[in-house]
């Protein structure tokens, strides 16, 4: 379909034990902000990977008008290369890319003020708490200004202030930079909270049972967590999952 960053159409994916995904119908316009939400197991990470061109499916078909020096994926634990400096992490997929050393790191340097990692450069990622690890790993995804950007719970070891630190930073970068995001995350808060389109998928094999939408401004206002307009739509996508968790593997 013109137009789209990536779309699955009826696809689905099955593992040597049978069906894990779908059949899955999703669009990604460029610039948008979509939650992916659903019990453990249903297939998120599964629809991610098709998304990142990382998997083919079983059946269906997979576009992406994002090419795979345009995606980013960024994943619950950090993958930084231990032996690397922060800003030589960041700076890698620039320099597979060809780009000049230099060039890269300064580019490496700006994506980590970016993420509050301003005097971090020379860090080892062992010297870095789980936050600041994290907030590594999306410099790094952002250093190659993407048109799609896929997280996969990024948040999920962290502790809540630290999660909503970040939240926040990756919705202003958001807003800065565009690209389509696609968020998978188990936490329907935090899914009302980062998305502007919260796809709710059913218990294994996982489908699409429904789809909210979330208003407000990409970077959420103070206290935009306790309007009666967040808690309702909360409810919303809590009662579509709890319509649709079958039965629990
Ligand atoms: N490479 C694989 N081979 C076989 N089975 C797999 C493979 N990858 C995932 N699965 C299975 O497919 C199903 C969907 O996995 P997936 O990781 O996509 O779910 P998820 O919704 O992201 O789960 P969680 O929320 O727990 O991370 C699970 O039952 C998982 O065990």
């Amino acid at each position: 379909m013109p137009g789209l960053i990536a779309s699955l159409s009826a696809v689905e994916v099955d593992y040597a034990r049978g069906r894990v995904l779908g059949p899955v119908d999703l669009a990604l316009a460029p610039g948008e902000i979509v939650a992916l939400v659903g019990p453990s197991g249903c297939g998120k990470s599964t629809a991610l990977r098709l998304l990142a061109g990382l998997e083919a499916p079983t059946r269906g078909t997979v576009t992406r008008a994002a090419g795979k020096g345009e995606t980013s994926v960024v994943f619950q634990a950090p993958t930084l290369a231990p032996w690397m400096s922060a800003a030589a992490n960041v700076a890698l997929p620039l320099e597979l890319a060809g780009t000049p050393r230099t060039e890269g790191r300064d580019r490496a340097i700006e994506a980590l003020a970016k993420v509050g990692l301003k005097g971090v450069e020379n860090a080892r990622p062992a010297q870095l708490s789980g936050g600041m690890a994290m907030r590594a790993s999306l410099a790094r995804a952002l250093v190659t200004r993407p048109r799609l950007l896929l997280l996969d719970e990024p948040f999920a070891a962290l502790d809540e202030i630290t999660r909503r630190a970040l939240a926040d930073d990756v919705l202003a970068l958001a807003a800065e930079l565009a690209p389509a995001v696609v968020f998978v995350t188990h936490n329907v808060e935090e899914a009302v909270y980062m998305a502007r389109r919260v796809v709710v998928m059913s218990a294994s094999p996982g489908r699409i049972v429904g789809e909210v939408a979330v208003e407000g401004p990409v970077v959420r206002p103070p206290g935009f967590r306790t309007t009666a307009a967040f808690r309702e739509t909360a409810e919303q996508v809590s009662r579509l999952l709890a319509g649709n968790l079958g039965a629990v593997a």
